[in-house]
């Protein structure tokens, strides 16, 4: 598959992880600036951050350390405002972006004062418009061009915010989340994601914040099956989510449960493959999944700590599944149905796709 047409393709990003999505040179300049602060050793540090197949584990001490780089409010604004132009530059348009809300009393940063960093860097874009507040979309733009500046039509995406609970949470954090979430829905917050490093923590731990959101009407997607735990993946499918991230170590019996359900299903590529929670790639359950015609959308996860975009992920199933312009064109077009935003936003997403479908030569 060619790749420039996976880059003009409308694609939708539904399971990408901010500090995971951050730029390699943002990474790297970052870690020099904290060289002779006596917390790294940048050699060391390099030789992670440069390394290429990285077990669950290895990823999350990386995780640890991108932790360590971006504690401010000022960091945090700007990873927000290069994720979104990346993701803008190769024609996402719509990004579900999940972050998870930290507390640093050093820098006097709250869960709160984090997620208002995140928004002043939706706000700080310039080179794209963001349309991130609901309701607020004047939704006939999409559809006129700006006027074009210096021959260039301005891009628009669509950004909506999931909060992320880590594993290493408490219940009492996990509600604080959930708390702010509700308080941050007129900024396009629209959901809840559970993640952090899938060996730790137990599920019942979340349940009540999982559960609270749930009623308070906010969606909620789950990392499932990234490690085996046929207990977990069992109550977090008896859960019924509105969508699972992953899905690599369910059963037989999971797998039947799943695909009654029909819970979407954010499959991540490169991430399964080089983390190693799947096998091969020829070996993906994208390939059961798809057959099946199970809701499924292709993901980046990390397109930073991963080195891949939401287009190479487009490329990578067209050419390891045998897929041609037509489905890959309908696999894009079928995430608008599975997105947290309300159904103007819907609406929008797919006009873009009936608009384009022409000159995508499907
Ligand atoms: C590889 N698979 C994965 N499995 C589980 N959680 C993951 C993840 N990749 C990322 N995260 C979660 O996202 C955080 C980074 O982004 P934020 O600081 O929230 O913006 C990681 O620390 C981890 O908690
Ligand atoms: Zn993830």
């Amino acid at each position: 598959m060619n790749m420039e047409w996976c880059a003009s393709l409308p694609k939708l990003e539904l399971h990408a992880h901010l500090n995971g999505s951050i730029r390699d040179s943002t990474l790297l300049e970052l870690t020099k600036a904290f060289i002779g602060k006596g917390v790294i050793n940048f050699s060391e540090m390099e030789h992670i951050i440069r390394k290429y197949n990285r077990s669950l584990e290895e990823v999350f001490k990386l995780f640890d350390l991108i932790r360590i780089l971006t504690t401010d409010h000022s960091t945090v604004t700007r990873i927000t405002k290069e994720v979104i132009e990346d993701f803008a530059s190769e024609n996402v348009v719509y990004l579900e972006l999940r972050t998870t809300p930290k507390r640093n009393d050093s820098v006097e940063m709250s869960k709160r004062s984090y997620v208002e960093a995140v928004l002043k860097g939706l706000r700080s874009v310039t080179s794209v418009d963001v349309a991130f507040i609901p309701h607020c979309e004047d939704s006939d733009r999409i559809f006129t061009p700006l006027p074009a500046i210096n021959g260039h039509v301005r891009k628009r995406i669509f950004v909506r915010l999931l909060l992320s609970i880590d594993r290493r949470e408490t219940t009492e954090a996990a509600m604080e989340t959930v708390r702010l979430a509700l308080e941050m829905r007129q900024f396009g917050v629209v959901g809840i994601d559970l993640s952090g490093n899938p060996s730790i923590g137990d599920w019942t731990t979340y349940l009540p914040a999982l559960k609270f959101a749930r009623e308070q009407g906010l969606c909620v997607t789950l990392h499932c099956g990234e490690v085996p735990n046929s207990k977990e993946i069992k109550n977090m499918l008896d859960f019924r989510p509105q969508r699972i991230g992953h899905a690599c170590y369910l059963g037989d019996e999971h797998w039947r449960q799943l695909k009654s359900s029909k819970i979407p299903v954010e499959i991540c590529l490169t991430s399964n493959v080089r983390t190693m929670t799947v096998q091969s790639i020829d070996v993906h359950h994208f390939v059961d999944l798809y057959k099946a015609k199970h809701p499924l959308v292709l993901c980046t996860d990390d397109s930073g700590v991963f080195s891949t975009c939401l287009s190479k992920e487009y490329k990578i199933a067209a050419d390891s599944f045998g897929l041609g312009r037509r489905e890959m064109f309908e696999l894009s077009r079928n995430a608008v149905e599975y997105i947290f935003a309300d159904s103007r936003v819907k609406e929008d997403l797919r006009k873009v796709f009936n608009s384009v479908a022409k000159s995508m030569e499907v």
